[in-house]
């Protein structure tokens, strides 16, 4: 299922969060949302399963309009892996993981021989079998975002929207969520910080600032080093990667950002560059 931003706004306590943005992921490839921290990719994504109205424009998902679909209608169509889990109440990895079969099952339908082999097979593949009969709420916090991963995964929606879904997890988990994300042949957006994932996984990349979107492209289209340095105010270079020839962006140190647009908050966002590129 292809996915299309139209003209999309969200304005939230008066202040314009994101700004007018245009655009389209076609059925099965990968969009890897970039930008400093507080541009809008959470804002925008959230409109796309109907967390977030937005204020103007439209959302369609294989030219259906998100917000005629039900609840039921959008969860069997987009799954969503998003930032925090506020879901502590006390229920086992399983159980979470079944939840994912929810928008599949009629009334109070019992869980059936079939959704209990999805869950055997989706946890196997996020290597949390081991997890299954723990309690949620006592998991690490990478733990936790594999469980998540399962639970999208029995959802078995032709699109995937995963919010810095790498957050918490080691190395190679990084690269193994990645792969099994994006190698299923779903329609996946995905906010990312880590450029060289985007580079690594990703169709697209859409480069956002101050809620607006700057580039949208190839990651080797986008990501360069003007682009990155207008974006998030650090020094590039764009190198090839070694063993699998996709782009490879080493950053160095900090430039002068550019002037600040209204809702920006550039001391914050620069210390947290500086945070993550140390
Ligand atoms: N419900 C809300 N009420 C008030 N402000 C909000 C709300 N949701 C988002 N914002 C603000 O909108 C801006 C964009 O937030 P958003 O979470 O979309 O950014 P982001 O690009 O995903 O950031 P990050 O990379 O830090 O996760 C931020 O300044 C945020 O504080």
């Amino acid at each position: 299922m292809n996915v299309s931003f139209e003209k999309v706004s969200v304005e939230i306590g008066g202040h314009r969060i994101v700004n007018n943005v245009s655009l389209t992921v076609p059925s099965g490839s990968v969009l890897g949302l970039l930008g400093p921290n507080g541009c809008g990719k959470s804002t925008l994504l959230r409109t796309l399963y109907r967390a977030q109205k937005p204020s103007s424009g439209t959302v369609l998902v294989n030219g259906t309009d998100v917000r005629s679909l039900d609840g039921r209608e959008v969860a069997r169509r987009i799954a969503v892996m998003a930032q925090e889990s506020t879901q502590e109440f006390p229920i086992t990895v399983r159980e979470m993981a079944m939840l994912g079969r929810v928008p599949h099952q009629r009334g109070f339908g019992a869980d059936s021989a079939a959704d209990h082999e999805l869950i055997d097979t989706a946890l196997r593949e996020v290597g949390a079998t081991h997890l299954a009969a723990r309690y949620f709420a006592g998991l690490s916090g990478g733990e936790k975002q594999r469980v998540l991963l399962a639970r999208t995964l029995t959802q078995q929606t032709p699109v995937l929207v995963l919010d810095e879904p790498t957050n918490h997890l080691d190395v190679a988990f990084q690269l193994e969520l990645m792969s099994l994300a994006t190698s299923r042949g779903i329609t996946v957006l995905t906010a990312l910080h880590d450029m060289n994932l985007a580079g690594e996984y990703c169709d697209q990349v859409a480069l956002m600032r101050a809620g607006e979107l700057q580039a949208i492209g190839r990651p080797h289209e986008v990501l360069d080093e003007d682009a990155i340095r207008a974006g998030f105010g650090v020094d590039s270079r764009r190198l090839e990667h070694p063993l699998t020839g996709r782009p490879l962006i080493a950053v160095a140190r900090i430039t002068p950002l550019p002037a600040p647009a209204a809702q920006q908050q550039p001391i914050n966002h620069e210390t947290e560059i500086v945070k993550e590129n140390a």
